[in-house]
């Protein structure tokens, strides 16, 4: 194709553009400078300060205005006779259906999160239109090509299984930091001001049996005719006390491990705590809210004392009950909630103190308890060049050029980018073959509930799925059912699965397909009886190719982070085996803390939750690890050529 076709190619090219975030802001400036004319945004977010760093295209005065919109407004004013249309919705809303992708040539990926892409892979998929997909995580980054029946799809390679701790570390016996972060995060704020119905560990290895009218479910609702100081008092004895010295009272736990210690409140504050008539407090929006403002705590690098955690943890629970009632019972940690921040940190600071690990600053704890790896501007424009490059190919249907090029960071090898030849489809993906998967379960005790909720939404990314059992539907989620049917899809669900009008019983295959997705698959169901609660806590087993790789040593766990992230935590960046390190720059450039991480870390958990492609990294990255490059040259190598390195697969 000559220049002029190229450029007439990109011209008359539709592009959907799914993120307007890090990889966005620069993917679309970079396609309105190379020529693209029409160009589509999906992005639901707004923009938030954090954000101003690296999304170069937004500035403080747009803070709280959508992404997509302000994106398109910045780069019409470089690029005024371009069109571009901002969509701030989420991507798996049902507007954005099959028809909808059908219209472009391509689509472009900058997500942050699992579900996205999958959800926007399948889309792809039924509407059979190419997809790049991309992703960073420091100076780590990645960008694929998916094209139906000729490379693998996103979901072709299982995705990594988020870090997670066996329960009882979590619970009793913690021994790092990391572990007081999930337990603060997961347990305690969750049963304060999350969801009172979802399960939680939190009094698991402490309840004493005993004593359950004092330690049973309502241990931690505010009492009638308690203040909050008393309420706060209370929490604070029950979960930094109380139960340390429950668990203390096992002797075969603290053979040979060092005895925590119960820490109560009159202890750590005497005095009366609570502010007269909340003076000190600043504005009443969830944004202002602060236990650090409030106590005139300024740097969230110091290192508080015990006392000031402890001062941290009753205001901010304070101000969660002041200020933001109504939310109550219904969060979940966000690493943006300054509040959740500060009540997490001084909880995790407290519970380390008491089991004699070292504490830890705001800052610190937030970057472990939200997996951040802070992002690095410069491998978002190197990717979303990437992006670029291979979107012209698609265009130009070049597909002998097609690469899926990893951004690594080695110092010591001068290497930056590794293209490799995209793999072609897995025969067995569950998404893009017919291959079906299979599922055990204990059809007598098992309910419809848990297989929808614990397989059909969370391991299979549906939305709105229907279930059908032969030829009856057991189970349907739609937007236009008539009333009986959503009566009779209710009562199904309380109902155990071979007690089903039509039972799913060992030998039934069950086909669930997602309307809005286009997207069905194959269960084959094989009744068991027992399940390992520690290691199953499901109580289902579901196998084929959605499986992340499992620790087998690992009891039941909690995970630290979102469920579909495994970015690397602070915590495991420290903890390396060996290799080269790879220098880690802070969020702002003012606070760098320069953490260094092992390459073996790096290429073990490499580009997770960006790119979900880990596997592939690593692959490639075994290969890096065995070029001989002369250290002495300070040149970067950017390659281009590495038919040598990787293995080769023709599509
Ligand atoms: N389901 C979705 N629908 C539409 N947009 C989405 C969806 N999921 C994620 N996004 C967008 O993808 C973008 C990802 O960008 P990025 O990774 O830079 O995250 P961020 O939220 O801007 O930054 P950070 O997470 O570091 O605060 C975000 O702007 C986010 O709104
Ligand atoms: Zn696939």
């Amino acid at each position: 194709m000559s220049s002029e076709e190229q450029l007439s190619a990109i011209k008359g090219a539709k592009v959907l553009m799914v993120g307007a975030g890090g990889i966005g802001c620069e993917l679309l400036k970079t396609l309105a400078l190379s020529g693209f004319q029409d160009i589509h945004i999906i992005d639901m977010d707004t923009i938030e300060v954090s954000n101003l760093n690296r999304q170069f295209l937004f500035r403080q005065s747009h803070v709280g205005q959508s992404k997509a919109k302000v994106a398109r407004d910045v780069v019409l004013r470089f690029r005024p006779n371009i069109s571009i249309t901002p969509y701030h919705a989420n991507v798996k809303e049902s507007r954005f259906n099959v028809d909808f992708y059908k219209e472009f040539d391509v689509v472009l990926n900058g997500l942050d999160n699992l579900d996205a892409r999958r959800h926007v892979n399948r889309l792809c998929l039924a509407a059979d239109v190419p997809l790049v997909e991309s992703g960073t995580t420091g100076f780590l980054g990645q960008v694929t090509v998916h094209l139906k029946g000729k490379t693998e799809c996103y979901e072709c390679q299982p995705k990594p299984a988020p870090k997670t701790y066996p329960v009882c570390t979590i619970t009793s016996t913690p021994s790092k930091f990391v572990h007081c972060i999930v337990w603060a995060k997961d347990l305690l704020f969750a049963k304060l001001f999350g969801d009172k119905n979802l399960e939680n560990d939190l009094n698991v290895r402490s309840s004493d049996a005993t004593n359950l009218s004092e330690h049973s479910e309502d241990v931690f609702e505010c009492r009638k005719g308690e203040d909050i100081e008393q309420y706060g008092r209370r929490i604070y004895d029950h979960v930094f006390g109380h139960n340390i010295e429950v668990a203390l009272s096992n002797e075969e736990t603290w053979k040979n491990r060092n005895r925590p210690r119960p820490i109560y409140s009159k202890d750590v504050f005497p005095d009366k705590l609570t502010k007269e008539n909340g003076k000190t407090e600043k504005g009443s929006a969830t944004d202002d809210v602060s236990a650090m403002a409030s106590l005139g705590l300024k740097n969230p690098q110091d290192i508080w004392s015990l006392a000031e955690n402890s001062r941290v943890f009753y205001e901010s629970l304070r101000l969660f009950f002041l200020k933001r009632q109504k939310e109550i019972g219904n969060l979940t940690f966000d690493k943006d909630d300054q509040l959740a921040v500060e009540f997490v940190t001084a909880a995790a600071n407290i519970r380390a103190s008491s089991f004699g690990i070292p504490l830890h600053s705001l800052f610190e704890a937030k970057g472990i308890a939200g997996n951040i790896v802070h992002a690095v501007a410069t491998t978002n424009a190197i990717i979303a060049g990437l992006i670029v490059i291979e979107a012209i190919k698609i265009l130009k249907k070049d597909s002998n050029s097609y690469r899926m090029t990893y951004c690594l960071e080695h110092p010591s090898k001068k290497l930056l980018l590794m293209p490799v030849e995209p793999y072609e489809p897995n025969k067995s993906c569950y998404v893009c073959s017919e291959t079906p998967l299979s599922l055990e379960v204990n059809t007598h005790h098992s309910k419809l509930r848990d297989f929808v909720e614990k397989i059909v939404k969370a391991k299979l990314g549906m939305n709105f799925p229907v279930i059908m059992s032969g030829a009856s539907i057991i189970y349907e989620i739609g937007e236009d059912l008539e009333e009986d049917m959503v009566a009779i899809y209710a009562a199904n669900l309380e109902r155990a699965l071979s007690e089903l009008p039509s039972p799913v019983i060992s030998g039934t295959v069950l086909t669930i397909e997602d309307l809005q997705q286009e997207f069905s698959c194959r269960i084959n169901i094989k009744h068991r009886e027992e399940f390992d609660e520690e290691r199953e806590p499901d109580g289902m087993l579901l196998s084929g190719w959605v499986e992340a790789p499992v620790d087998k040593n690992n009891n039941k766990s909690i995970g630290n982070g979102e469920s579909t992230s495994s970015v690397l935590s602070m915590e495991e960046i420290q903890e390396g085996e060996k290799d080269v390190e790879i220098q880690e720059t802070s969020e702002s450039a003012e606070n760098v803390t320069g953490k260094k991480r092992k390459l073996s870390e790096v290429s073990k958990g490499t580009i997770p939750d960006h790119s979900g492609l880990p596997d592939e990294s690593s692959r490639n990255q075994n290969q890096l690890e065995k070029l001989d490059v002369d250290d002495e040259d300070d040149e970067l190598i950017i390659s281009n050529d590495w038919e040598s390195l990787t293995k080769k697969k023709r599509l």
